[in-house]
């Protein structure tokens, strides 16, 4: 019966299901069934993922690995979530549902006659959490996990006695403020990024710095010394991480595992090595401290370009290379490349986004490989093998040409262990991430992604075989047939570039704009169907050089060109001036407009029909840092919420955008929930300041509660509890983290959010400008020294209020029900219930505000007050010695009938 299983099917849940799946032996024919399914998928030629739009039909044929290669099986694989967990969890949710729609039902049904303001306004609340429930929720209906197999990758690539053939990759970091952002961070990240687990030449790195800092030049300099000492080394042991301070942090057990002794004194001299490494970016910090009058000055005694951070040249520095410098051992090492963009008073650089672009024209000229990966400063390879990983996605010869990026989760070093402020982002990387992943791909987070350069230029993912008329990604329909014609056009001329170049390699020379007019003028056969080189110009801006590499799908740059003329095309290609009525930043790259660059870019990517993967592999991929104090979390979430209100206001809502396009209806969902969720805080704001409003004027949301609504509320509090848990089951996610996860959705939609919402406003209303303020990345980890520190800052104001007014709530409360009897207890628990709900969510808040003193915490003192007065309150109202009447009034003080 088995045996009848299709051999295309990749799901054995989904057939075992018919094959009487839950039966005692089911387990065991499973077994058998696996082993046989393997054993087809030796000879099956054309596998078709489940994923249904991942076969492209490409050829799968390899002339050079056996019909029974390992190497030819699917680089990666799609791990639906076990049924077991994932159907209980979708009942619920359309429990969740069903007890919603009776929620409201009674609700509307019932309003409090005598308190008609409280009861719309939380009405109002309640409908409007229900649809960003909505939309954050159905996202998660089809989470996948996926495996890698890093072997296979090899042994289709990287074939014995033959040079690899694994792609190239260009890796960017992103620096400004060396101050925020120490020298010796962004070089740890440098050192894990050259000597990670990937043929040398086709690793080229390109830190961008943007704050035009002669200390980031310098350290970088330094960098690549330490290098060439530390990448053998690494190559040699095999270790991880691969930046030094995190290797050196943790410690080897030498007695345990029969450690090499060679190891051993190697890996002592190397701390050595790295600790005097320290010292001199050390001492390049401090010497940078107090900038002179005249300005930097360079060792050869000429001003450093860079002087004036707004308004100074285009500066690139090659630090190693292909024929320069090799490592201690002889062998080569990976590029590295310093840029720093022009920048000019009057122009708009676009921040980090425009850094990304920069950096994307440097290396098209430069080593144009065909996958770009791209980190912050501080965000190191923390697992040598992250780019094969990504690879395994990117290089499947059925399911990578659709792919424009591989995301990885991003995971954190040195955060406080309670995650106070939820900085690690757990429920968003475990959960609704792997949900997006089900659908079209998770969203790109700005860092630790892999993209294909490709889908970078702007162009649509390609078809299968699409039918005519609906392959555009901009809404109105006239724009889209106008748009399509453009599209093949282009198509259609880069394969014949290609050729051509190929076919003439020697001769094409490509330097001006001269000659590759002449290049294009020399195809004369159907030159009328090639886009015109104006059109070109148009999009990518007027170097030729660039425009020829973008032609170059597999990447590489023209045989026959020198690297002077190169870097001096590098120069062009960043000079402020150079996306002027372009498409860089509205259809090219990274796309402008938002402080959240990364929503908007991989957003538009989806819209032209790309999928992204997420990539979770067990080691993690990349490490960063985060602000882990109060005040800098907060500006940081200010900034992304900010971001997204950016959006929401933009031409690129997804509410309104890309319709008729590549973009999945799920999808959509998403990154709605991910631009109107600032929105949320004023009905949160309204919704938290509710129960304290009702504990002082003794009025309640909800009229008396008949029986049956109560058992709708009790529903519907399960549900809410059950769904949760249920997801931190498939998510793997643990109940604290969940749980900060909540709280912080309060505290940052108490303040942060509520800040964008209206700069976000003044920017579209009165053109104010948003900046990007960098978060600070803390240089020596300083036993969280940073998580105390408190930093006054207007974002406090609200949370801080709604606090303090359920406090005073609950002690008012408590005092008037003590005061009108016993009977007045039962309707004040809800009350109670409700606004102790809004203090434990702001809990987290309270501590931060408090700071660390090392007698006697404020927090204890606080409570202590608070508690304390509560109970003597009861106490008076006990106290059996003196008459009720007397007593009440001076107590508290209030009229109480
Ligand atoms: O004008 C600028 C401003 C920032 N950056 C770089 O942008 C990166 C991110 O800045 P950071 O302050 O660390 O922001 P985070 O909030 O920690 O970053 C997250 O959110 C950002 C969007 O707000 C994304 O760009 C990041 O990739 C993502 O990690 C850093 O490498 C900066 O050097 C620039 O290159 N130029
Ligand atoms: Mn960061």
């Amino acid at each position: 019966m088995i045996m009848a299983v299709p051999p295309r099917s990749m799901d054995p849940k989904k057939d075992l299901a018919v094959y009487g799946y839950g039966t005692v032996a089911w387990k065991e024919k499973m077994e058998e069934w696996k082993k046989k399914q393997n054993e087809k998928l030796q000879v099956v030629k054309h596998q078709v993922y489940k994923d249904g739009c991942i076969n492209d039909g490409d050829d799968l044929d390899d002339p050079e690995l056996p019909k029974m290669d390992e190497g030819r099986q699917p680089l990666s694989r799609k791990l639906p979530i076990s049924s077991s967990k994932i159907n209980p969890y979708r009942l619920i949710i359309l429990l969740r549902v069903v007890i919603l729609g009776l929620f409201f039902h009674y609700r509307i049904r019932h309003p409090v006659n005598d308190a008609y303001g409280l009861w719309l306004t939380s009405i109002i609340c309640e409908i409007w959490f229900a649809v960003s429930w909505i939309f954050d929720q159905f996202p998660k209906w089809f989470p996948v996990e996926r495996e890698t197999y890093l072997d296979r990758l090899s042994l289709r690539y990287e074939k014995e006695g033959k040079p690899s053939e694994l792609a190239a990759v260009d890796i960017f970091v992103s620096t400004v403020d060396p101050l925020k952002e120490p020298p010796l961070i962004t070089a740890n990240t440098v050192l894990s990024i050259l000597a990670v687990d990937y043929p040398v030449d086709k690793v080229a790195c390109y830190v961008s710095d943007d704050g035009a800092a002669m200390l980031t030049f310098e350290a970088l300099s330094e960098t690549s010394e330490f290098a060439r000492k530390w990448v053998p080394f690494c190559k040699k042991f095999n270790l991880e991480p691969r930046a030094p301070e995190w290797y050196f942090a943790q410690n080897v057990d030498y007695l345990r595992n029969k450690v090499d002794p060679m190891f051993v004194r190697e890996r002592r001299a190397m701390k050595r090595e790295y600790e005097e490494f320290k010292v001199r970016i050390n001492g390049l910090v401090a010497m940078a401290q107090k900038v002179p009058e005249e300005g930097w000055t360079m060792q050869d005694g000429t001003p450093w370009p860079g002087n004036n951070v707004r308004d100074h040249p285009g500066m690139i520095q090659v630090f190693l290379g292909h024929n320069g410098v090799h490592d201690v051992e002889g062998n080569e090492l990976p590029r590295l490349v310093y840029v720093s963009r022009e920048k000019r008073p009057g122009f708009e650089h676009h921040k980090k986004a425009g850094a990304m672009n920069a950096l994307v024209r440097v290396s098209a000229v430069i080593s144009n490989a065909p996958y770009l990966l791209n980190v912050d400063c501080d965000h190191y390879i923390n697992n040598s093998k992250a780019l094969r990983e990504a690879m395994c996605f990117m290089m499947d010869p059925q399911a990578g040409k659709k792919i424009c990026y591989v995301q990885f989760p991003q995971r954190f070093d040195g955060i406080d262990r309670h995650d106070r402020y939820s900085n690690r982002n757990v429920v968003f990387f475990d959960i609704n991430m792997k949900g997006l992943d089900g659908i079209q791909g998770p969203i790109y987070v700005g860092t630790g992604c892999v993209f294909r350069r490709q889908a970078l230029y702007g162009y649509d993912a390609p078809k299968k075989t699409k039918p005519p008329g609906k392959t555009c990604n901009c809404w109105p329909k006239w724009c889209c047939c106008c748009f399509r014609s453009r599209k093949k056009n282009s198509k259609g001329k880069s394969k014949d570039i290609r050729k051509t170049m190929k076919g003439r390699e020697t001769s094409l020379q490509i330097y001006t704009l001269e000659n590759i007019d002449e290049g294009i003028e020399g195809i004369d056969s159907e030159k009328s169907s090639l886009m015109p080189q104006i059109k070109f110009e148009k999009k990518f801006g007027q170097s030729s050089v660039f425009i020829a590499s973008t032609l170059l799908e597999d990447g590489g740059v023209p045989p026959g060109t020198t690297s002077a003329s190169l870097l001096k095309e590098a120069i062009h290609v960043i000079s402020c001036g150079y996306e002027d009525k372009t498409e860089w930043g509205k259809e090219v790259g990274w796309i402008y407009g938002s402080v959240t660059e990364d929503i908007l870019t991989g957003f538009k990517m989806h819209c032209h029909g790309w999928r992204s993967v997420y990539c979770i592999p067990k080691r993690p991929a990349f490490k960063g840092s985060a602000p882990i104090n109060l005040s800098d979390r907060l500006h940081q979430v200010l900034r992304w919420a900010l971001g997204s209100v950016e959006i929401f206001l933009s031409r690129h809502c997804p509410i309104w955008y890309g319709y008729g396009c590549g973009l999945k209806p799920l999808e959509r969902f998403s990154y709605i929930n991910s631009v109107v969720y600032p929105l949320t805080s004023l009905p949160l704001i309204a919704y938290c300041t509710l129960p304290a409003v009702c504990l002082l004027t003794g009025k309640f949301i909800v009229p008396e509660i008949s029986n049956y609504a109560s058992i709708v509320f009790m529903a519907l509090f399960i549900s809410i509890a059950a769904t949760g848990i249920l997801e931190m089951q498939w998510g793997g996610v643990g109940i604290d983290d969940w749980w900060r996860n909540e709280q912080f959705w309060v505290i940052g939609g108490a303040s942060a959010h509520l800040f964008a919402l209206f700069q976000g406003l003044l920017k579209v209303l009165a053109g104010v400008n948003t900046n990007f303020t960098v978060t600070s990345k803390a240089g020596d980890d300083g036993e969280f020294s940073d998580l105390y520190l408190f930093k006054w800052t207007s974002l406090l104001i609200p949370p801080m209020t709604l606090l303090i007014i359920n406090i005073i709530g609950i002690l008012v409360g408590v005092s008037n029900a003590i005061n009108n009897g016993y009977e007045s207890w039962g309707p004040l628990f809800g009350k109670l219930f409700f606004s102790l709900w809004v203090i434990v969510h702001l809990y987290p808040f309270l501590k931060g505000f408090m700071g660390k003193q090392d007698r006697l915490p404020t927090i204890i003192v606080v409570w202590s007050i608070l508690l304390a007065s509560i109970f003597s309150l009861l106490w008076v109202r006990i106290n059996p010695f003196l008459s009720k009447d007397g007593i009440v009034l001076e107590v508290c003080g209030l009229d109480c009938d």
